[in-house]
């Protein structure tokens, strides 16, 4: 598996659902993907994402206010996680990395989370070539949503150029580095509004579902194992006292980069990647032939007992004490992030804007499961907790 130009993307034979909502980056392969690739990681590098902590700290302090405000009268409430954490994680993306008005995106998430729910209804039935050609009421609803989400992202585009032209941009975030279209554009490996468009809908749509799920799981595993809850919390007060996060504290917080960890582990965001074999290629003792598609499955890798031992199934941070490396045992059993040249170029981000959050909520609130929460998780294209996860915050004293 480690020879990565043998195993490509597959989005040309995926749900047709999905290929509306995935553009760019993800969909390039060889040189062109390349030299986007190569032109976006800049925008990751770590002197770029401690700049962006104030403003991951400002999502956060809104939420918490309003929490602290639900709780005023007798020191707790109950609150719907997934509600939240989706606001704060599209909140950043929009504040921290697109550098655009978060209230004037909202409809943006609103268009992309309704898709995302359409492709999972899609992928339960049987695949029907052209399908996608037919007036269905989901097609043609899937056809609305694109053309008002062009129109949004036009206005953003539109926004942005003009800002750039009169220099009221510091130039250095996602939207400036595309968006240098006349000056880079085929260095970027754009070449019209259309590349523009899907590296836009891509960020958009894989920088805000897949940490808010990470941090939900992480409010719900915290919930149920509250020794680990409290761990993480003398952690936090030993790091930060009564300081606001900064990036430097952030990076010593072991603790909760294993918790992390385990939780991407039993409930990754991303349960399966699929890759394309386009010729004959062979796997270990097996000859795979030429368009053949696998599917890689990253949930049960991670939970098989014959790389993670008989307690794979359990919640258990401590295996992460001395890293990844060592908690496989060197194999390639993790990758909730993906593997390779194509992992995931927002994995930093993810993280640390996580960190953000879970500091907040630490040195905030204890929190316990609602009893009306139902352990039922589900793929929605992320994995989700299909009724949701109500939880109960009081204030620490
Ligand atoms: C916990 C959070 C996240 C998880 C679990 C996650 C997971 C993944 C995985 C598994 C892949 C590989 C897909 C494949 O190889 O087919 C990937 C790719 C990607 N992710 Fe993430 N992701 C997360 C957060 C983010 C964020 C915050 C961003 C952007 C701000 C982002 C942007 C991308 C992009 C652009 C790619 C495509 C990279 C390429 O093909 O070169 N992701 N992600």
């Amino acid at each position: 598996m480690n020879e990565f130009n043998n195993f490509t993307k597959n989005f040309k034979v995926t749900n047709s659902i999905v290929q509306l909502l995935v553009g760019g980056l993800i969909n390039l392969e060889g040189k062109e993907w390349s030299k986007s690739r190569g032109s976006l990681n800049p925008i990751f590098y770590v002197e770029k994402l401690k700049q962006m902590v104030p403003a991951f700290q400002l999502s956060c302090a809104e939420i918490m206010n309003e929490w602290n405000n639900l709780a005023s009268k007798d020191g707790s409430c109950v609150v719907e996680m997934v509600h939240y954490l989706e606001s704060y994680t599209s909140k950043v993306l929009s504040k921290a990395l697109l550098a655009t008005d978060h209230s004037k995106d909202q409809r943006i998430y609103e268009l992309l989370k309704e898709m995302s729910i359409m492709a999972k209804q899609t992928t339960q039935i049987v695949y029907i070539p052209g399908a996608k050609y037919w007036p269905t009421k989901e097609n043609r609803r899937a056809k609305q949503i694109m053309s008002e989400l062009k129109i949004l992202f036009m206005e953003r585009i539109n926004d942005k150029t003009n800002a750039i032209k009169e220099r009221r941009t510091k130039g250095d975030n996602f939207f400036d580095v595309i968006l240098e279209l006349d000056q880079v554009a085929e260095a970027h490996g754009i070449k019209n509004v259309d590349d523009v468009l899907g590296q836009l809908k891509l960020f958009y749509f894989a920088g805000f579902e897949s940490t808010s799920m990470m941090l939900v799981w992480t409010m719900i595993l915290l919930s149920i194992h509250q020794d680990w809850q409290q761990r993480a919390r003398g952690e936090v007060f030993q790091v930060f006292g009564d300081r606001e996060p900064d990036y430097e504290g952030l990076s010593q917080l072991k603790v909760v980069s294993m918790i992390f960890n385990e939780v991407l582990r039993l409930y990754p965001s991303v349960v399966e990647l699929s890759r394309l074999v386009e010729q004959e290629t062979r796997l270990g003792e097996n000859i795979v032939p030429a368009d053949t598609l696998l599917m890689l499955p990253i949930m049960m890798v991670h939970r098989n007992p014959e790389y993670w031992g008989e307690d794979a199934n359990e919640f258990k941070p401590d295996r992460f004490v001395e890293g990844v490396i060592k908690a496989t045992k060197g194999k390639n059993a993790y990758f909730p992030f993906g593997w390779g040249p194509r992992v995931c170029i927002g994995q930093n981000f993810a993280l640390l804007e996580g960190k953000v959050m879970m500091a907040n909520i630490l040195r905030t609130f204890s929190f316990e499961l609602s009893p009306t929460y139902t352990h039922a998780p589900y793929v929605v294209l992320t994995l989700q907790p299909q009724h949701g996860a109500p939880i109960i915050l009081r204030k620490l004293n």
